[in-house]
């Protein structure tokens, strides 16, 4: 038998290279998964155009009647701590819309630069720009303004060993402030705690692991703000068969709120496509690693889409501009600008920023191994490094010397003498810098000299109160989520996406292919059988048993997959607080159904004629009913299966001994099992199929004589039942489970 299973199903390989190379694999093959696989994929960008744009809350915080926040880069808007502590409101214009460039020591990028700038390509201004008509896309309104504050936020990590544990800090106290209407930037070499940093700000990271303090208007965290912040991963996580205008119409429909229309929710998607200038590439798939999609940096911009749709207060971007090109991340960086403007707090991690890039900041974070070696204002970071005895000896980037110092390299760099004193002949880390400071000496100098000179004076002004009313401070203390749309909607919203993203595999003519052409052999093997003799229908029990390991092994191993593929997703989707768990767990383990139940019903038909099964149409009915029941249970334990590991090689290979397990005990190989053992058959949906679909076959009718006997078959149903509801249970646990982790 176990031939015959092996040789009906083939071993086919999926696109994973995590899928082992077993049977189970080959099952699983049968369903490929997504080609797009979850869909983290990285991107390259293209921008936005610079416009007195303004972004809206659609309903979110109408109620929030704060004129000062309102229109272009207000004086307000722009105050700094600094600014609050001497009651003067400083006016912050953008100095790129000003046309005026922020001059570093000695190395300034020309006005005429910036102003110049040509952040896109002629082939996307817009007719009605180039008319100079043009209208504005993206109806402002304002949003509750938030001031973040964090003061000595450390970050620790315990690292296991096989016998030990050691605990590593990651951030050592870092310190600052952002207001509505500016962009703080983290900059640092790779692995200095950029992202560590962000995902502590945007509330991602909490005690235990997390200290300090991080306030939003003066608040610790709460739910409430889960609506109100936008959260841009450093990976793109999309999905890859839906197009760009499904991507944010949907994600519309789920985060904007109630109050609003579906017709509303519609355009307010519409907007932000125009937005960031995605229009030509509306209606193409997203793509994936198997699927050709947008290119990586409209694939950003879609990511940032689905936040600002939201018209969040606060903004969060993971190296928005990572592996694109300088004008396309000058354009995304300009998209960030004319989002601060709108009185919007954004922080971003940028990696290696070029001059044009470097002078859209507001704030600069500039850390060296988890340590802040500066915070302050971009523009006046040259000055600070100068006042400290570090400038740059030749004409150079900014962003490109503040890494250099960072990383403790000094080429080109003038540094104090009390540094070159410090240096220790022989010592091999000074050898290998030629003579000059070790890196890790230039690191202390610059952490010292930063403590010593202006973290203080940092620290005072966070004391400085914040501009706004108490009523808006309680709101972010409200404990309440602000769901976009009720459970039935979320379900019937996420039903409707999952067969979108998954309709080419509902229409896969291999997988259709596949279970005909099973069943063509099986036809064959089995033509016309002969139920008048014992032979031949001991032959025919073989056949209903085939059947009961088919449909038992092909949904397993189908379902497997559904939830570790969509793991990054449901993560991303759920820290937005996009959907209930619930709505999410059924709309994706229903959405699968009609095609698990039609394939069945095409296989049942060839079989069941070319094999000569009893013809009568109430046997022929019970037939599918039971292979029914016999898929949806197998589905639950795959879904438990891979709901509990997350992980597709654990759980293929889990699922493979499961699945062995239950075909052998599933009373056709062995009859006489010991009693120690025997137990498990009641656990096998394989043992409870094929036992009613004997009954069904042969009940009125004569029986084989080494087959088992019958009862009413109640046991049986009830069995594959409670493993339908029971095995779902499990999963829906092990996915709540997953999440508090
Ligand atoms: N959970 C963790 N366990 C162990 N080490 C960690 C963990 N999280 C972060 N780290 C370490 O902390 C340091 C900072 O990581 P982080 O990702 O914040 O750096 P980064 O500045 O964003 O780097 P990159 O620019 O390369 O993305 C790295 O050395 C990283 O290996």
């Amino acid at each position: 038998m176990m031939e015959k299973v092996n040789s009906t199903m083939g071993l086919v390989r999926t696109k994973s290279d995590q899928l082992v190379e077993s049977m189970a694999a080959a099952m699983a093959a049968m369903k490929s998964p997504p080609s797009g696989d979850g869909s983290m994929v990285p991107s390259t960008a293209d921008g936005s155009r610079k416009s007195s744009r303004r972004i809206t809350s659609p309903g979110v915080s109408r109620h929030y009647n704060n004129s000062h926040i309102r229109k272009t880069r207000s004086a307000q808007l722009k105050l700094d701590i600094d600014d609050l502590s001497n009651g003067a409101a400083l006016s912050r214009a953008s100095s790129a819309s000003l046309g005026l460039s922020f001059s570093f020591t000695g190395f300034s990028v020309p006005p005429e630069d910036i102003a110049d700038s040509k952040p896109f390509s002629d082939d996307d201004i817009p007719e009605d720009l180039e008319a100079g008509t043009r209208k504005k896309r993206l109806e402002a309104e304002p949003t509750l303004p938030i001031y973040l504050k964090f003061k000595e936020v450390t970050y620790k990590v315990v690292l296991k060993g096989l016998t030990t544990a050691e605990e590593k800090e990651i951030l050592h106290g870092i310190t600052g402030s952002v207001s509505p209407g500016e962009v703080l930037a983290l900059m640092g070499p790779s692995g200095s705690g950029k992202t560590t940093l962000l995902n502590v700000l945007g509330g991602r990271l909490r005690q235990p692991k997390a200290g300090g303090s991080v306030t939003y208007n003066e608040q610790q965290y709460s739910k409430f703000l889960k609506s109100r912040i936008g959260f841009v991963t450093q990976d793109d996580v999309l999905y890859p068969h839906l197009t760009v205008r499904e991507t944010l119409t949907y994600a519309a429909y789920l985060r904007l709120p109630k109050t609003l229309t579906k017709q509303q929710k519609e355009q307010r998607a519409m907007d932000v496509i125009c937005e960031l200038g995605l229009e030509r590439c509306q209606d193409t798939m997203i793509g994936g690693s198997f699927v050709r999609g947008v290119s990586g940096g409209e694939r950003k911009r879609v990511c940032i889409g689905n936040e600002i749709l939201i018209n969040p207060s606060l903004l969060f971007l993971d190296e928005p501009t990572s592996g694109l090109d300088s004008t396309t991340a000058l354009r995304i960086i300009q998209v960030l600008q004319d989002i601060a403007e709108d009185g919007k707090t954004v922080v971003t991690t940028i990696h290696q920023p070029s001059s044009r890039l470097f002078h859209k900041f507001d704030k600069l974070i500039l850390l060296g191994k988890g340590s802040l070696l500066y915070f302050g204002k971009a523009s006046q970071v040259m000055n600070y490094f100068s006042t400290i005895g570090c400038t740059p000896l030749i004409s150079m980037n900014p962003a490109e010397f503040l890494l250099d110092l960072a990383n403790g390299n000094i080429n080109d760099v003038t540094v104090p003498s009390e540094l070159d004193d410090k240096v220790q002949i022989g010592d091999p880390e000074t050898e290998k810098n030629h003579g000059k400071p070790s890196a890790a000496v230039i690191h202390d100098y610059l952490v010292e000299s930063y403590e010593s000179r202006v973290a203080e004076k940092e620290k005072r002004k966070l004391g400085v109160p914040i501009p706004i009313n108490e009523e808006m401070k309680l709101k972010l203390t409200s404990a309440k989520r602000e769901w976009g749309a009720s459970w039935w909607q979320q379900y019937s919203i996420l039903f409707k996406r999952g067969i979108k993203e998954r309709r080419h595999e509902y229409f896969s003519w291999l997988r259709i292919t596949q279970v005909l052409a099973t069943a063509v052999v099986l036809g064959c093997l089995w033509w016309q059988s002969d139920s008048k003799t014992e032979k031949g229908l001991e032959d025919q029990a073989g056949l209903l048993f085939f059947i009961s390991v088919f449909w038992g092994f092909f949904p397993v191993f189908t379902a497997i997959f559904a939830f570790p593929q969509e793991r990054a997703m449901l993560l991303k989707e759920r820290a937005a607080d996009m959907y209930r768990l619930s709505a999410y767990f059924l709309a994706r383990t229903t959405s699968d159904l009609p095609l698990d139940l039609v394939l069945p019903v095409l296989f049942l038909l060839v079989v069941y004629f070319m094999a000569g099964l009893r013809l009568d149409a109430g046997i022929f009915f019970l037939t599918v009913l039971t292979v029914f029941l016999c898929i949806v249970a197998a589905q639950g334990l795959g879904l438990a299966i891979g709901a509990s590991l997350m992980d597709i090689k654990k759980a293929t290979t889990l699922g493979s001994v499961t699945v062995m397990t239950f075909m052998l005990a599933g009373g056709y190989f062995v009859k006489k099992v010991p009693v120690f053992i025997s137990w498990i058959r009641y656990l096998s949906f394989n043992y409870h199929t094929y036992r009613l679909l004997l009954k069904v076959h042969y009940e009125n009718h004569v029986r084989p004589r080494n087959l088992m006997k019958f009862d009413s078959g109640l046991m049986e149903v009830g069995a594959l039942v409670a493993m339908v509801f029971g095995y779902r249970l499990l999963a829906y646990i092990a996915l709540r489970r997953m999440r508090l982790k």
